[in-house]
């Protein structure tokens, strides 16, 4: 094999008999979108008129350089470079491979990574943003390179990345899945309107749909007045109960009565953040009682679709420790408020 590649232009009519040098696509809009031809297919008479109808007056045939890689061959090495825990990779069509995700869990997709493949000229990786929930066979990424020969040296830089990366995450790929646990959690529902009867209570409903869609339960919840004594008291109790997490409703704004933030300090909490930089759900507080987290969850949980818990909470349910980073950069973005 010499190092270099060759690409010889052949006009469709005298291609009978040889070999196609990459799948060919045809595209019919609002309709169909995919591969006429595999590459590799070995043209015949009656492809001829096939080949036409899709635009082809000629095709390649390649005498591919050992310097180079096709590009079927580097989607491959690209997406097997990249793949980690809970991740399965498609057979390259049209030039693309993609990674799916076997289970249903937490998508883990390193930035820095996926970054550094996309700064190398001709390599692509599109990927879902981290920390996104997914379900057994949703696309993780794509890859693929962009002409249809490429310098093998550019994929040994992606995986020497790689392998830089599992060195420094205990063996695991740049993208994977985290499964989700079982939580067990305390729900702490403060409110004298709601403990007195006057109000009925529609946040425990909205937190248990939560935790359940993400696989997790509401192992009890409790009601109290808004007095910090009581709320200690009750986060005391879950803690001795041995709850995974313990989440506290309402009591989390600026007048007189919002006594949760105050009780949850004065239980011991370490807190990461009183505050979260997205809007709804900008009063939310994250902390932690040894390894138990608990939050401290505003009105707008209860009345808003889509909230800063609605981020954190899969984060807690995939094992992931809660950072002060990883909520302030969740301010970039982080603006639902007015979307509907
Ligand atoms: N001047 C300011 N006003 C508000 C601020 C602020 O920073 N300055 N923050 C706003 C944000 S953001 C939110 S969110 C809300 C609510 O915060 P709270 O968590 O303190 O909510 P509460 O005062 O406890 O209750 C508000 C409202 O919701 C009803 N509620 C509460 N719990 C229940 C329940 N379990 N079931 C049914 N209804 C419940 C409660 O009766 C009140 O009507 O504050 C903004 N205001
Ligand atoms: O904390 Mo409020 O939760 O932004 O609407």
């Amino acid at each position: 094999m010499s190092r270099t590649s060759v690409l010889r232009e052949v006009k469709v009519e005298e291609a009978v008999g040889l070999a196609l040098a990459h799948d060919l696509t045809r595209i019919v809009p609002g309709e169909f979108k995919g591969r006429l031809f595999r590459k590799g297919h070995v043209i015949r008479e009656e492809d001829i008129s096939e080949l036409k109808r899709i635009g082809k007056e000629h095709i390649y045939v390649l005498e591919l350089g050992e310097d180079d890689l096709h590009e079927n061959d580097a989607a491959i090495r690209m997406a097997r470079a990249a793949c980690g825990s809970n991740v399965t990779t498609t057979e390259p069509s049209e030039g693309k491979v993609m990674l799916k995700s076997a289970i249903r869990g937490l998508a883990r997709v390193d930035k820095s990574f996926v970054d550094e493949l996309n700064g190398i000229e001709q390599l692509a990786m599109a990927t879902l943003p981290t920390n996104t929930v997914v379900s057994p066979g949703q696309s993780l990424a794509g890859t693929r390179v962009i002409p249809l020969l490429v310098a093998k040296s550019k994929v040994e830089a992606v995986e020497r990345a790689a392998e830089r990366w599992r060195d420094a995450h205990m063996g695991e790929g740049p993208i994977s899945v985290t499964p989700f646990r079982t939580l067990h959690a305390g729900v702490i529902t403060t409110g004298s309107e709601v403990y007195n009867g006057l109000v009925e209570d529609k946040f425990g409903p909205v937190v248990r749909a939560k935790l359940e869609a993400l696989g997790s339960s509401v192992a009890e919840q409790r009601f109290c007045k808004d007095d910090s004594g009581d709320i200690v008291r009750e986060i005391d109790y879950f803690l001795a109960s041995g709850v995974d997490l313990i989440l506290v409703t309402g009591g989390m704004s600026v007048d007189p009565d919002d006594r949760t933030p105050g009780a949850i300090k004065q239980a011991g909490a370490r807190i990461v953040s009183h505050g979260t930089p997205m809007l709804p759900g900008s009063m939310l507080l994250v902390a932690y009682l040894g390894d138990v987290p608990i939050l401290g969850l505003p009105g707008s949980v209860m009345h808003d679709p889509f909230t800063v818990f609605d981020v954190l909470l899969p984060r807690l349910c995939a094992g992931i420790a809660i950072e002060r980073s990883d909520i302030t950069e969740l301010g970039y973005g982080g603006l639902f408020a007015d979307r509907g």
